[in-house]
């Protein structure tokens, strides 16, 4: 059965890193071929990313010390035997882990009876899946290709483990937009109706018209329920997959030629997986996006507040555009143990212990809370994980609703997407240190209590609190009033000892708890959050919370808050209870941020005298806080338009409307420059033809302040413009790190310098803007488009059309546009493009036309063609030519008219 082969992994590393894993392994016949990602974007991969992949990359196999050092601890002594002693290097990977299961089953997260089968489906590869980019051109021939060709046509075609319909529609997934394909690499290569399915995965997901995607990762953007209008905050976005749904949704339905009226906010705070997002993204060409590099649990607040606009004389909000960015949806997909992902990445059995959800807790709970805090009032917050993780899930959740309390709600989502198969969350659940449970925070010993929190457990109570419940209400613990105990005072005492001698480590401070521990049971509505397991529908496992922002939430910050456990660093600084002190509005979590404000001069001093005023602020957020923790309202950016001495600025002050500076602040980040070179922009216009209703204003942005040398011009949205604007107000606080869709590349040919225009429209931008062209544009019959696309130049002379063939060698040298022609469009010069119209962009050269798209483009294209257009082949070809009868008429008649 099993081959030896060599395969290369790429897989999500508990701290959200992709791994890719070099196996040398007898391969049990099953090894899907999606699994192997490099392969289908590993030529085209650029060398960033190559560099990236190449840095992460690991051989499992090789037994590293965190292996032999197993021993030494507790949380993965058994995952070293599990390991063996054999150090073969041939020997296959373990997908075995005694602690896990031990953990798991103790958390209950599945009943006795189900364990084997939850277990069985754990260990198996995990089917592929695949989502169609519902706002892509031909988005509905990729879909009826799925159901009507390839579903029918691989109904024969079981999986090696004896599946049948081994490709069909997620029936939770709207639309039958997402699939699911269990078929082993081998298998796609075994027969020829495999193997052009296999093609067409490869070609699609390239071009960006399918996105490879694991099933349960497509779920939390559902949840989001995002509108076109929405400003969407991706806090932890990298690579991107989930980026991606969010702007298909934001632009489902928009004509051709306009743009939504929202935007996404993709951030992450790896700079390297910022370059794969931007890549992921590019594929879905929009200008309504913005990837910025942030800590998530730090991201800037950007908020020019009402009472100062009025100290400036500018009381009308309305007429300041943007003056908060506060988000309409938040997506806070956080950093995790990614438990949930062990079928696709097995080299995770190996690496499980306990200790890691216990690791990210806090940095989950500082994202999420944060993440509310950037959410409007009304607005909804997925909190997600790929873990199965209590500590990492259900107690996160618990702590944000406990700070936040009254002024958000945990939603009730039951009945949105009733085929997805999912469990409530838990209400219980314990905490495993150093080999030892704890069932309440009581039991954790002084020592670590830097790294075992209250708010890991489910009362999320400390010590001292838990002691008044206690003392005051032994009976009231918990809604279903379960007292179980689990461990009395001399057990816990013994247990002690054990830990001692297991972490050969002094107790001198240890707690000496007397209390009765009790199993906790939390009060919160938890079973609304809901936990996607393997074995209920084939996939990985997930985690998902939908919170709604109630009210505008008065926040303390206290130091003793439950994420406390270690010291008062301002950076444990998170809202805790709201009983006591409060400041009304939004909450504003100013923590001192690690993120590096450079210093330096840029465009923006020549504009704005404030600089020195604003690198000071965005260098030293924790001075908002005052000594009692509470965050000043007053301080609050407004700062940002006071001079050093105090006195306020004007506007006109500043020689009328402020223009958009440069993003100069940020080390290491080119300046996001609007560009506004009238010469460039007017020849740009007038090469093309572009009609005066297209909007160029303050909407192209480059990142070069020179404009003389720009070599790559980017459209953005109003919407993202607005943003850039207020970041500009607020002292650019966001760290941009790519912004809009590339609409005009400067030519770089010989050629293209003799051409009238320094610019050709980028394949990227075509789209948006075809429906304002109206020169250097022509519309080719269905073969001579077929032919541009096959050979990428022809002669004027061979067209097989020879009109289009002499009306292309009209046009003027450069860069230009061929519309396929689809019979309902006359041969004339006056193009009526819409969403659907097919279009390339070319050179006009001496003798030829070439088409200007990758051949990777080409070729799909070509398929997409070959799809739509082989039903009606012959309607289609009757219709040209009844089109171009038309138009010679038409043209005849003209004539005729000059003549006369
Ligand atoms: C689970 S992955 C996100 C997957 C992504 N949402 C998607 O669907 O493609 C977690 C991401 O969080 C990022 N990350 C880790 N710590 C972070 C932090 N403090 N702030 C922002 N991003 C962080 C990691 O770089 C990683 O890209």
């Amino acid at each position: 059965m099993g081959a030896l082969k060599f395969i290369v992994y790429f897989s999500r590393s508990p701290n959200g890193l992709i791994v890719g894993s070099l196996r040398h392994f007898l391969v049990p016949s099953l090894i899907l071929a999606f699994t192997a990602v490099v392969e289908t974007m590993g030529g085209k991969r650029g060398r960033t990313q190559r560099k990236h992949f190449k840095q992460n990359k690991e051989n499992v196999w090789k037994r590293n010390r965190s292996s032999s050092d197993a021993n030494t601890n507790p949380d993965s002594s058994s995952t070293a035997s599990n390991n063996n002693n054999n150090h073969s290097p041939w020997e296959p990977f373990t997908t075995q882990n005694i602690d896990f299961d031990k953990y798991y089953k103790e958390q209950g997260i599945v009943s006795e009876d189900e364990w084997d089968e939850y277990l069985n489906v754990l260990h198996k590869p995990l089917p592929a899946a695949f989502r169609i980019n519902s706002s892509g051109q031909f988005f509905e021939d990729i879909r009826s290709q799925l159901e009507n060709d390839f579903m029918k046509n691989l109904a024969m075609e079981v999986t090696d483990d004896g599946e049948v319909d081994a490709i069909r529609p997620l029936p939770w997934y709207p639309g039958n937009l997402a699939w699911h394909s269990n078929y082993s690499r081998m298998q796609l290569r075994k027969n020829q109706t495999l193997a052009k399915f296999h093609e067409f995965l490869k070609q699609a997901n390239e071009i960006g018209n399918i996105t490879r995607q694991e099933a349960v990762s497509m779920v939390p953007p559902i949840f989001l329920d995002v509108r076109p209008d929405h400003f969407i905050l991706d806090m932890c976005a990298a690579p991107g997959s989930k980026t991606f749904q969010l702007l298909e949704m934001i632009h489902q339905s928009t004509d051709s030629g306009l743009l939504p009226a929202g935007m996404v906010i993709a951030n992450d705070v790896d700079v390297q997986r910022c370059n794969l997002l931007i890549h992921q993204t590019k594929r879905m060409c929009s200008a309504n996006l913005i990837v910025t590099n942030h800590e998530a649990q730090h991201f800037p607040s950007c908020h020019v507040k009402q009472k100062y606009l009025e100290k400036l004389g500018m009381g009308n909000v309305e007429d300041e555009g943007l003056t908060q960015l506060l988000f309409d949806r938040v997506l806070c997909d956080v950093p995790c143990s990614g438990d949930g992902t062990l079928r696709k990445a097995p080299d995770l059995w190996r690496k499980w212990n306990a200790g890691l959800g216990n690791g990210v807790h806090r940095l989950q709970v500082q994202i999420a809370m944060r993440g509310i805090a950037l959410l409007k009032v009304g607005g909804r917050m997925v909190y997600s994980t790929c873990s199965m993780n209590p500590v990492e899930n259900e107690a996160v959740v618990a702590e944000v609703l406990r700070s936040y309390q009254g002024s958000i709600e945990l939603l009730d989502v039951s009945t949105e997407l009733p085929e997805l198969v999912r469990r409530p969350g838990l209400k219980k659940w314990k905490i495993r240190d150093r080999g030892q449970w704890l069932a309440s925070y009581e039991n954790v010993l002084n020592y670590r209590r830097n790294a075992i929190l209250p708010s890991m457990f489910p009362s999320g109570t400390s010590c001292e609190s838990k002691m008044t419940e206690t003392d005051n209400q032994q009976e009231d613990l918990g809604p279903s009033g379960d007292t179980t105990e689990i461990e009395t005072a001399t057990d816990l005492g013994t247990r002690l000892q054990n830990q001692n001698s297991i972490d050969n480590e002094q107790t001198d401070n240890c707690a000496a708890p007397e209390i009765v521990t009790v199993e906790e049971n939390s009060c919160l509505p938890l079973e609304r959050c809901m936990r996607i397991l393997p074995h209920d529908q084939n996939t990985g496992a997930f985690f998902i919370a939908v919170f709604q922002k109630l009210s505008s939430a008065p926040v303390v910050l206290d130091d003793t808050s439950n994420l406390n456990g270690r010291s008062t660093h301002e950076d444990h600084k998170v809202p805790k209870n709201l009983s006591e002190k409060v400041v009304e509005g939004t909450i504003e979590l100013e923590i001192n941020s690690s993120e590096d404000a450079k210093p330096e001069q840029s465009l923006l001093d020549k504009v704005n005298p404030d600089d020195d005023v604003l690198n000071k602020e965005s260098g030293d957020d924790a001075s908002k806080l005052d000594s009692s923790g509470v965050v000043q309202e007053d301080d609050e950016l407004e700062v940002s338009e006071v001079h050093e001495d105090g006195d306020t600025v004007h506007e006109e002050e500043r020689g009328g409307s402020r223009k958009l500076p440069s993003q100069g602040k940020w080390r290491g980040v080119d300046p996001v420059v609007i560009f506004e070179d009238e010469a460039t922009i007017n020849g740009i216009k007038a090469f093309y033809g572009i009609n005066e209703s297209f909007p160029f204003k303050d909407h192209l942005v480059t990142r070069n302040n020179d404009a003389q040398h720009v070599k790559r011009i980017y459209y953005i949205s109003k919407s993202v413009q607005d943003v850039l604007k207020l970041n500009i107000r607020v002292g650019e606080r966001l760290k941009i790190t790519s912004v809009g869709l590339k609409i005009f590349e400067r030519q770089t040919s010989k050629e293209g310098t003799s051409s009238p225009c320094g610019y050709r429209i980028s394949s990227e931008g075509l789209p948006l803007l075809l429906p304002y062209i109206t020169k250097q544009i022509l519309c080719a019959s269905l073969a001579d488009f077929k032919h541009l696309l096959q050979y990428r130049s022809i002669k004027f002379a061979d067209f097989v059309d020879t009109k289009f063939g002499e009306k292309a060698s009209e046009l003027t040298l450069g860069c230009c546009v061929i519309v396929l022609n689809t019979g309902v469009q006359a041969f004339s010069d006056t193009i009526q493009a819409n969403a659907s119209t097919i279009a390339i962009g070319c050179w006009k050269g001496r003798t030829n036309i070439s088409v200007m798209v990758s051949s990777a483009d080409c070729e799909e294209l070509l398929e997409r063609l070959s799809v739509r257009f082989r039903s009606d082949k012959d309607g289609l070809e009757a219709k040209t030519k009844e089109a171009a009868t038309e138009v010679e008429d038409a043209e005849e008649t003209d004539k005729q008219a000059d003549a006369n």
